[in-house]
């Protein structure tokens, strides 16, 4: 699933930057929770791998290193303030994503965990 913020012209991944002393479930938590209003289940948490490309938005040389996770949730999803709107995505809606995402759409065609 992905969200569209507000001013973007591509889909991310839900998720944001590490605020000082977090860990990565804490800012998953957090950031789910600010952009579409649903509480993680932290215990459900799994790691799935991290990816890195060029950070959408910013100037060539700035890298971004995403740390993915997948876990179960509870509420109904609404989009926050920050963000336009949310979509679940095929790997046919790929280009319509940023670079580091394009990586994780790769990964989970290559293992069979999204449709065409
Ligand atoms: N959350 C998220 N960020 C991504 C993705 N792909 C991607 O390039 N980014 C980059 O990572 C930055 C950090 O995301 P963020 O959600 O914490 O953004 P932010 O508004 O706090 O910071 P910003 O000022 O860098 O935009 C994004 O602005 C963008 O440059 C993605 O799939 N998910």
């Amino acid at each position: 699933m992905s969200t569209r913020s507000r001013g973007k012209s591509v889909y991310y991944f839900p998720g944001g930057k590490r605020e000082a002393g977090e860990t990565d479930v804490e800012v998953l938590c957090r950031e789910i929770k600010e952009e579409l209003d649903v509480e993680i289940d932290r215990d459900s948490a799994i790691y799935i791998g991290t990816f890195e490309a060029h950070a959408h938005g910013h100037d060539a040389e700035v890298l971004l290193q995403m740390r993915c996770y997948e876990a179960n949730f509870s509420g109904t999803l609404t989009a926050s303030s920050e963000i336009d709107c949310f979509e679940w995505m095929r790997y046919r809606d790929r280009e319509r994503t940023s670079e580091v995402d394009q990586k994780i759409f790769d990964f989970l065609w290559e293992r069979a965990l999204i449709d065409m």
